[in-house]
């Protein structure tokens, strides 16, 4: 059996030629979303998806670029399929703060009773840390780390051999350690700042200096529009494009 991720996207929030990073990770019993920006349902209409057609959406975190597209998907869903409900994987301080911060200037309608994320979604509160089989043969764990200081943000483990970063600061300690060492992850997804100076995201620059044991196994997202200009300057990485698929073991 084998795990399917197809990139929607695969551009950093302000890219103008790349989706918003998001990944439809799909094996014979589900097909999911991690996260949904913005350009994500225009993505999704592309390849001929409708939101009827997702069985669930996790949440790294709450930034327009992974989240900005959840309105368009629940509305479309209410209004167009009988008042379906998607599920949401997500953790309560994050369920909290995208139907308060986010959701609810669009979507609270008190007049019909629609006054909640529940009224919207199918929400499944996720434990940090704690590995949870969404559905047959699908594992998400989901681990606090650093992004943009004092706001919750998280990186996945996908069934625990992939790592998927989100919005990650660079963590040499983790990738090393955690995910290559004690987890052996084949595959990391990771959001690469292609320059400047890194600080709520990885640069290049700081994720070449893995060793290359660990370089192997990344894949670069969240590029921004540049990214064809760096091509083979990535060491043992490799950028991942949009719509490519990875075809992994489950
Ligand atoms: O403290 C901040 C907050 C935000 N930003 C920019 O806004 C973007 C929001 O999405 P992102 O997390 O993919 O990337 C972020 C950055 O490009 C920033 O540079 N510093
Ligand atoms: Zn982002
Ligand atoms: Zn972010």
């Amino acid at each position: 059996m084998s795990l399917q991720i197809q990139m929607l996207g695969t551009g950093s929030a302000f890219a103008k030629t790349f989706y918003n990073t998001s990944a439809m990770v799909t094996n014979e019993h589900a097909r999911i979303l991690i996260d949904c920006g913005f350009t994500t349902p225009k993505s999704l209409h592309k390849l001929g998806i409708t939101p009827d057609q997702i069985d669930g959406i996790v949440i790294s975190h709450i930034h327009a670029d992974h989240v900005g597209g959840l309105e368009e998907i629940a509305f479309r869903l209410f209004y167009q399929h009988n008042k379906k409900r998607i599920k949401l994987f997500i953790t309560e301080p994050l369920a909290f703060i995208l139907w308060e911060n986010t959701l609810k200037g669009g979507m609270n309608n008190p007049e019909d009773g629609y006054i909640s994320l529940d009224d919207y979604f199918d929400v499944i509160l996720l434990e940090e840390n704690k590995p949870t089989e969404i559905f047959r043969g699908l594992t998400i764990e989901i681990l606090p780390t650093q992004h943009i200081l004092r706001k919750t943000s998280y990186s996945l483990f996908i069934n625990s051999r992939i790592f998927y970063s989100a919005d990650i600061r660079f963590n040499e300690q983790l990738l090393i350690h955690e995910v290559v060492q004690k987890r052996n992850c084949h595959t990391i997804l990771h959001d690469c700042q292609l320059s400047g100076t890194g600080v709520i995201h990885a640069t290049l620059e700081e994720l070449l200096t893995l060793p290359d044991d660990v370089q192997k196994r990344i894949f670069l997202m969240h590029y921004d529009d540049k990214m064809p200009a760096y091509i083979g300057q990535t060491g043992s990485m490799t950028f991942i494009e949009q719509y490519q698929i990875l075809t992994l073991p489950e």
